[in-house]
């Protein structure tokens, strides 16, 4: 029996609004393009942005995405997180533990822990969080992450032995979604491939039909 107070995460595209890609673009016109192509997920990572205004962005993005029924992640930030009435956090090995996050944030909102494999999604478990982000699924040039790729028959692995959901991330973009979701993943999450495109609310809708057509279809 399912006993959590949070519904499980939405399944699909798990976009994030980044400060580093794409920073013409204001965070709240990027969180409104990407919810006016249906985004039921969003990270704000704002690795860049001076706090004061990462309060601010972070309070109309979730506000944003609250009038559209979908779920506000912040980066890192379990502050931001309470102070902006976020639905919760994702955190990895430079941040708060998870332990600390839960603390801070209940029983009611999620948290989202990163993991390079297996055993780290079993720890991530045990240290109460809901899903795991996993990656480099393949090469990336948005950040440099020092953990190797993971390959899709590792990724696949990983899936297979997560007692938690699995969120791809590192270059996942339109020509690789698909195979992302074959492989049974919760989620696969995407930064410069929809940013950079040229029309953003379209290239989400493009991302959700690849992952929902081939979700856990094995090919
Ligand atoms: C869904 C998802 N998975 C992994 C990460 C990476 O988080 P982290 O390891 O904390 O690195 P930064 O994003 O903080 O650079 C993520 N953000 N989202
Ligand atoms: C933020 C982040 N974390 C990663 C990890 O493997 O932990 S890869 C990554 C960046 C993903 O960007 P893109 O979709 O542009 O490749
Ligand atoms: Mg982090």
């Amino acid at each position: 029996m399912n006993v959590s107070p949070r519904p499980p995460l939405p399944q699909g595209p798990y976009l994030l609004v980044d400060d580093s890609v794409r920073p013409e673009l204001s965070l709240v016109d990027k969180a409104t393009c990407l919810l006016a192509g249906g985004a039921r997920v969003l990270q704000l990572r704002m690795k860049r942005t001076p706090p004061r205004e990462a309060l601010a962005a972070a309070r109309a993005v979730v506000a944003r995405c609250r009038e559209a029924g979908a779920v506000c992640l912040l980066n890192d930030r379990v502050d931001l997180a309470l102070l902006s009435d976020a639905h919760g956090v994702h955190v990895g090995d430079e941040d708060l533990p998870p332990e600390a996050a839960r603390e801070l944030l209940g029983p009611g909102r999620y948290v989202g822990v990163t993991a390079r494999g297996t055993e780290g999604a079993r720890t991530a478990l045990a240290a109460g969080a809901d899903y795991v982000g996993v990656g480099p699924l393949f090469g990336t040039t948005t950040k440099v992450v020092q953990a190797p790729v993971l390959g899709l028959e590792a990724f696949r692995r990983v899936v297979a032995e997560s007692p938690l959901p699995v969120v791809g991330i590192g270059g996942v973009g339109l020509a690789n979604i698909a195979q992302v979701a074959a492989t049974g993943a919760h989620g696969a999450a995407v930064v410069s491939d929809v940013l950079l495109a040229q029309d953003i609310a379209e290239r989400v809708r493009q991302l959700s039909a690849a992952f929902d057509s081939a979700r856990g279809t094995g090919l």
